[in-house]
């Protein structure tokens, strides 16, 4: 079966990113039609380093008190507390079954952070600079027109010298601590407010997702030095809904609900402004019937305000 079989089968497709340097345009078509079906989809030899994760235990592993030292400021970084994030407003009756720490952008010339680190983290150094290939596929698949950016239409909305959301949040899921595994959740039901999302899980399943148009959940299972990629809302406005960004959720599986889940995820999320500002001509929204189009950088600024209400 080939990669394009895949795609076309209800299973995730995974795609083999080593395609990016031989040959630009198959990939673009196999993403595309990755981010249309499912909007979910697995990268192999994509060149990002998975080492991160036996990092974030010791910083979890930490006495409360360390960790509470850098709570989440009001940009959104810094230490969340078990329970203190609800994904899913409307069913979670508690919040979720986890903890979490979110990073600001950061890269290798040592630009200043928008936040203070944690003295394990001090040392970190960006991996991430590879995730613009991604980007670059993405506006290739979209065909952006050269006047308006061509390959580079996304990555420039996510540069360094734009205000972005841009977060790395590494995460950590305890064992289960209720006899009812039912009523409790890892990760509430959600769909992600950014423009994609890049997962690292590591041995540990949990992650389900719901297909459009499905009510059946999903597994998206742990596979060996693949990573997960999700679209995001925002995406899904920028292409007018051709992308999906479809709700996902963690869940304790029978198996493994008394061990330890630890996940990273990058979050691309350009700025509320770039957003508002800034759809490329071939995918801006054509208003039908008087339907008062929501911008996504309106979407996204909403769905910010919902999602952390709770903490402040
Ligand atoms: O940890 C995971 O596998 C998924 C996390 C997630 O969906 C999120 O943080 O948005
Ligand atoms: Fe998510």
């Amino acid at each position: 079966m080939t990669d394009i079989d895949i795609l076309q089968s209800k299973d995730i497709p995974i795609i083999d990113f080593s395609l990016f340097e031989t040959n630009q345009s198959l990939c673009a078509q196999q993403i595309k039609l990755a981010c249309e079906n499912l909007g979910f989809f697995y990268l192999k030899n994509h060149g990002f380093d998975e080492k991160d994760i036996e990092e974030t235990k010791l910083y979890f592993d930490q006495p409360q008190e360390e960790k509470q030292k850098l709570k989440i400021n009001e940009h959104y970084y810094g230490y969340i507390d078990i329970r203190q994030e609800v994904l899913d407003l409307e069913t979670q009756k508690i919040g979720d079954h986890k903890e979490s720490f979110n990073f600001s952008k950061f890269n290798d010339n040592d630009e200043p952070l928008a936040q203070d680190l944690p003295p394990l983290f001090h040392e970190r150094k960006s991996l991430f600079s590879s995730f613009s290939k991604i980007l670059q596929v993405l506006a290739i698949a979209l065909e952006i027109p050269q006047s308006e950016g061509d390959k580079y239409w996304f990555e420039s909305k996510h540069s360094y010298d734009l205000k972005s959301g841009d977060c790395l949040r590494v995460i950590h899921y305890p064992p289960t601590v209720t006899d009812n595994d039912q009523k409790d959740i890892r990760a509430g039901s959600h769909s992600d407010y950014g423009s994609l999302t890049v997962l690292f899980q590591k041995d540990i399943g949990g992650l389900e997702i719901l297909p459009q148009n499905s009510t059946e959940w999903v597994p998206v299972p742990v596979i060996s030095n693949h990573v997960v990629i999700n679209i995001g809302d925002c995406l899904q406005f920028w292409t007018k809904g051709l992308f999906k960004s479809i709700k996902h959720r963690v869940v304790f599986r029978k198996d493994t609900r008394d061990l330890d889940r630890y996940s990273i995820a990058y979050f691309f999320h350009a700025g509320s402004d770039v957003i508002l500002n800034s759809i490329p001509s071939k995918l801006i929204p054509q208003e039908d019937n008087n339907t008062k189009y929501i911008t996504a950088g309106e979407h996204l600024q909403n769905k910010i305000n919902v999602t952390y209400q709770k903490i402040y």
